[in-house]
């Protein structure tokens, strides 16, 4: 099966076209405002409008007000929620769900993957004390256990100089790139865009040599 790819951290129009041409799955807006890359609500309408069909628009949020959430819940497809939230929380929008893990070293993922069942899959993160993600940190991706209860995509520091391996490495569902594939923070590189999707189509299409 092909591994499936978001780009998150979407900001402009160009670099939306720019993913759908090299062919992206989902586009990841992060509405968080610590964020460089936050867009604030009347912002993900516009960018919203520009996703073709049959591309997921994600919505990221983290430990953010329900209030706001189902405000921008009309321009999304899916949530992705990258805090702390509880299952409860992320049920209450009748909206399909990513919960964000971050690899903290005593993690149990088996555990997470029962508290957060209903999750349409887990996305697992690096971890770095005090900072929700969007590090650019790549984690020990042998911890990624290949029996885990829900799909998992993979994100965390990956760029097109590491997705060959990590694809091969760790067989993912789905991968999930922000700083890898951009110039400077937070401004997407249309170039890095091609070579990071090529490079999953690239791991999909070539055996793993270890
Ligand atoms: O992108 C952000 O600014 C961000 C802010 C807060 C939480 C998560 C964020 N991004 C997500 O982090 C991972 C990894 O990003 P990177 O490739 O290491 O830069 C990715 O899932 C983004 O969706």
């Amino acid at each position: 099966m092909r591994t499936r790819i978001k780009i998150c951290g979407l900001t402009r129009e160009a670099d939306i076209d720019a993913a759908v041409k090299a062919g992206v799955d989902a586009l990841g807006f992060v509405m968080w405002p610590g964020s460089k890359r936050a867009l604030t609500p009347e912002r993900l309408e516009q960018l919203s409008a520009r996703v073709p069909p049959f591309v997921t628009r994600v919505g990221l949020f983290v430990d953010q007000a329900p209030d706001l959430i189902a405000e921008c819940a009309p321009w999304l497809d899916m949530l992705q929620f990258h805090g702390e939230e509880p299952p409860e929380a992320c049920e209450l929008y009748g909206m399909s769900w990513l919960k964000a893990l971050r690899m903290r070293d005593d993690i149990d993922l088996h555990e997470q993957a029962s508290r957060y069942h209903r999750a349409r899959g887990l996305l697992l993160d690096a971890y770095r004390p005090g900072v929700p993600g969007g590090t650019g940190e790549v984690f020990d991706w042998s911890r990624v256990p290949a029996d885990l209860a829900l799909p998992v995509i993979l994100a965390g520091g990956l760029s097109p100089e590491n997705i060959v391996q990590a694809v091969h490495q760790v067989t993912p569902y789905g991968v999930d790139v922000s700083g890898g594939v951009e110039a400077s923070a937070g401004v997407k590189d249309h170039d890095l865009i091609q070579a990071f999707i090529g490079g999953v189509q690239t791991a999909d299409v070539t055996p793993a040599t270890r």
